[in-house]
């Protein structure tokens, strides 16, 4: 029976050669395998399944190699080859021959002309797989539970057609016959798509899906599932096979197939990562063709190589994480090392320790064996008597210590109730050194406050007082007369403030702010400059002036002798009394001393006063640049620069031959007061002026020196007069300029300085003209002194009406 069988199949082989090729189609439905050939049209199944059996009877009976040479190339995939043979497998096979055999013995009796079936697979996308194939005409597919049923034209772009080899794409399928029966496949191209043989499963669809990685499955008819591939199927795919093929013709020293498919499932099917991956690993030694399989066993296979450099990362970890380990372990040792060290220290000391406290013991026990021995042999001591107790010292005793007891707790009692007088008088101190910082607070806001209204009374007080002095006047003119030697004189003081000159029988009276007769004493005058004095403190500029002729007493009433000295000396020290009184300011003088003569400026404070000064104006601001300033701090301070001044200018007159009459005298006493609590600075000049005589010279005399020295006292007189006149009619423009002593009296004459004009006159009848000129020029200043009180004021002969 197997000799005809094998007739049958040789002779069912021999008429498969003249086919160039088949293609296994799988049905979805019942898993049946259908051959389409490529050259000449389709072969029924039986000839396929005599192939398969030609096949595998072929392999079963060693005749695969005869077999396979004659075959033509084929898709069909064979999966014997690459399994080894067992017992069951035979029997199966065995048994699956036979029932083919007969299938075929007895269909091959009812053989017949029948219209070639072209089944085609068609995926929808919701991954149903569909058999369709051509029925008159129309596509039709296998439904299940409907059978055939013409396929819907919608699905022709909702999924695709597959055949063996190539994907079919859909716009180039018609639904009409002709296309399935052309000659060359359409879609030809497409190598996702094949078909595998699996031991139990028989022929299976394969398909190449393109996921996020490739991945290689084949269609699970049973199951209706796409699983995944073998690796030993997959090499033999095309898709697979041809990247194989690229990668053993680009690295000959390949040789292992199935290690390459793993190789490029790695490398998601890029051939060209895997020829770099090999080369990186075993280098050029793949571009020579493999040397046996030995030359290739010895090169590690991909995944193990992949594996172990992954075992190498892990081992290189591993060994970093036991250096680590070692390396605690080695501190953990050098530390237990120390540990050790000083426990057996310990130990040591403990052993010696030890040691010592046998000695000890030693010593103790040889001390006590000693005293043992001794006590054997010295006889008993009887117990002494207890000293017998007094009772009454006892008692006494006892008495004392109870006196001592209450004693001591009314010591503590009175130590207690110390304690809490102490703490309620620290309660109290502490009471009252708050009631005291308060009241210091306090105290500091009542004294703040009192500054503040110090500050404002002192402001107050200035202006008030500087308004009652604008009240009185602020040029305040005095007359003074001379004492007369004669007992003719045609002076008569009617009044304080009149004086009256009989000329040829009518008198003529002047009023001035005081007239002081002869007998008035050098105090008396004084006290008429008082006021002005406190006002120099304040910061005001004073002036006061000896106006008058020759021999006059300008000099007596400004100087005076030693033992009655006069307005400059009194004012001084009342100067220096104010700033003593006024313990919140303190204060720095400093004293000049210059004369005018022929107009020109000498300082009479200095020896080589060669140069003339001239003046300097800044301003409401008049100095004389290069004077010399003296800082002085007591009356003898002052007397003696005085007295210098006094020598140097009896120096100069001599050296000129001149008079020291012929020369103005201008004494400045510069005052700076500071408040030490409002912190005010005030800057106030004291200038005490001794003018030249005011007598006119004669005709005689109008020559030589002392015509120049008369003009030039004529002229800073004139000048001086011309000042009171504007003053006097509130001119815009007072001539200060126009001569050298109005010049630097300016700031003595104007704004809010305050002035006092010493109007020296003589009794005698013989100069009774310059004392009618004397006096009227007097009246006039205090004319003018009357006009700057306004309205308060009035001329001098109402003046005296109004008294
Ligand atoms: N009131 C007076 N009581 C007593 N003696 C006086 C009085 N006034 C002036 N004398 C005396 O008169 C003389 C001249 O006075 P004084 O020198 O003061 O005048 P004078 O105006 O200053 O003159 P000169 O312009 O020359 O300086 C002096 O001897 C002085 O002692």
């Amino acid at each position: 029976m197997w000799d005809i069988l094998h007739e049958k199949l040789f002779s069912i082989a021999e008429a498969n050669r003249s086919c160039q090729s088949s293609v296994i189609h799988g049905d979805a439905k019942n898993g049946d395998v259908e051959v389409t050939r490529q050259a000449g049209g389709t072969q029924k199944a039986d000839d396929v399944e005599f192939q398969d059996v030609q096949s595998i009877m072929s392999h079963h009976m060693g005749k695969e190699k005869t077999t396979r040479e004659e075959e033509p190339e084929s898709h069909v995939i064979d999966m014997s080859s690459s399994d080894e043979s067992n017992t069951e497998l035979q029997d199966e096979a065995v048994e699956e021959i036979e029932t083919m055999f007969k299938k075929t013995m007895n269909e091959a009796a009812t053989e017949t002309e029948e219209v070639p079936l072209a089944f085609e697979s068609f995926l929808h996308r919701n991954g149903t797989l569909y058999s369709c194939f051509n029925q008159h005409g129309k596509r039709v597919y296998v439904d299940e539970s409907n059978g055939l049923v013409p396929f819907p034209n919608e699905w022709y772009v909702e999924g695709r057609f597959i055949n063996g080899t190539n994907e079919v794409p859909n716009q180039t399928i018609a639904p009409s016959s002709s296309q399935h029966t052309n000659a060359e496949p359409a879609f030809a191209e497409d190598d996702r798509s094949s078909a595998a043989f699996i031991q139990g499963k028989g022929m299976v669809m394969t398909y190449m899906f393109e996921e996020k990685a490739n991945v290689c499955r084949y269609f699970d008819a049973q199951s209706g599932l796409w699983l995944l591939l073998p690796l030993q199927w997959e090499m033999n795919i095309e898709f697979v096979r041809t990247r194989i093929q690229q990668i053993m013709g680009a690295l000959p020293g390949l040789g292992d197939q199935k290690e390459i498919t793993a190789a490029l499932r790695q490398c998601n099917y890029d051939p060209d990562e895997v020829i770099s991956t090999y080369l990186t690993i075993f280098g050029d030694v793949l571009f020579q063709p493999a040397q046996g399989e030995q030359n290739y066993r010895e090169l590690n296979s991909f995944r193990s190589h992949l594996e172990k450099d992954k075992v190498i990362e892990d081992l290189k970890e591993k060994l970093l994480n036991k250096e680590k380990e070692a390396e605690n372990l080695f501190q953990r040792n050098s530390y237990l090392a120390r540990e050790s060290q000083y426990l057996s220290e310990v130990i040591q000391h403990l052993n010696h320790k030890v040691a010592e406290l046998e000695a000890d013991q030693q010593e103790a026990r040889e001390k006590i064996r000693a005293l043992l021995t001794r006590r054997s042999t010295v006889p008993p001591v009887k117990p002494e008597p207890k000293p017998s107790v007094d009772p009454g010292r006892l008692q006494e005793v006892s008495s004392l210590t109870r006196g001592l007891n209450v004693s001591n707790k009314q010591l503590r009692s009175t130590v207690w109730q110390w304690m809490e007088d102490l703490q309620n008088q620290m309660k109290q101190l502490v009471e009252a050194v708050q009631r005291m910082s308060q009241a210091e607070q306090d105290s500091g806001r009542v004294v703040e406050e009192l500054r503040t209204l110090y500050r404002k009374e002192a402001v107050e007080r200035k202006a008030l007082y500087n308004r009652l002095l604008e009240l009185q006047g602020n040029i305040r003119v005095f007359c003074r007369c001379r004492a007369s030697p004669t007992s003719t004189t045609c002076l008569e003081v009617t009044s304080d403030e009149e004086v009256a000159v009989s000329q040829k029988g009518t008198k003529r009276k002047f009023l001035f702010d005081k007239v002081y007769s002869s007998s008035a004493s050098q105090e008396k005058v004084f006290e008429g400059t008082l006021p002005i004095i406190a006002s120099c403190v304040d910061g005001y500029n004073i002036c006061i002036l000896a106006y008058g002729q020759t021999g006059s007493g300008k000099t007596y009433t400004m100087m005076g002798p030693k033992d009655k000295p006069g307005v400059n000396i009194r004012s001084i020290r009342e100067l220096l009394r104010i700033c003593k009184e006024r313990e919140n300011i303190t204060y720095a003088l400093k004293i000049s001393m210059l004369e005018i003569y022929n107009e020109s400026i000498n300082d009479l404070l200095t020896k080589n006063s060669t140069n003339p000064l001239e003046i300097r104006t800044q301003g409401k601001s008049v100095t004389v640049p290069g004077l010399t300033d003296v800082e002085v701090k007591t009356e003898e301070d002052i007397l003696n620069v005085m007295e210098l001044g006094e020598k140097n200018r009896k120096i100069a007159s001599t050296k000129m031959n001149i008079e020291s009459s012929r020369s103005h005298l201008i004494l400045t006493l510069r005052v700076e007061g500071t408040d030490t609590v409002s912190g005010v600075t005030s800057h106030g000049t004291l200038t005490l002026c001794d003018l030249a005589g005011s007598e006119r010279i004669s005709k005689t005399e109008a020559k030589g020196p002392r015509l120049l020295e008369a003009a030039s006292i004529n002229k800073s007189l004139t000048a001086l007069g011309q000042v009171f006149s504007a003053l006097k009619c509130n001119a815009l423009h007072v001539p200060f300029r126009n001569s050298k002593l109005t010049h630097l009296l300016q700031p003595c004459l104007s704004g809010d300085a305050k002035a006092c004009v010493f109007v020296n006159v003589s009794p005698d009848a013989k100069n009774m003209a310059e004392t009618l000129s004397t006096l009227q020029f007097g009246s006039s200043i205090r004319q003018v002194v009357l006009g700057k009180a306004t309205q308060h004021v009035t001329p001098a002969q109402n003046a005296k009406s109004e008294k």
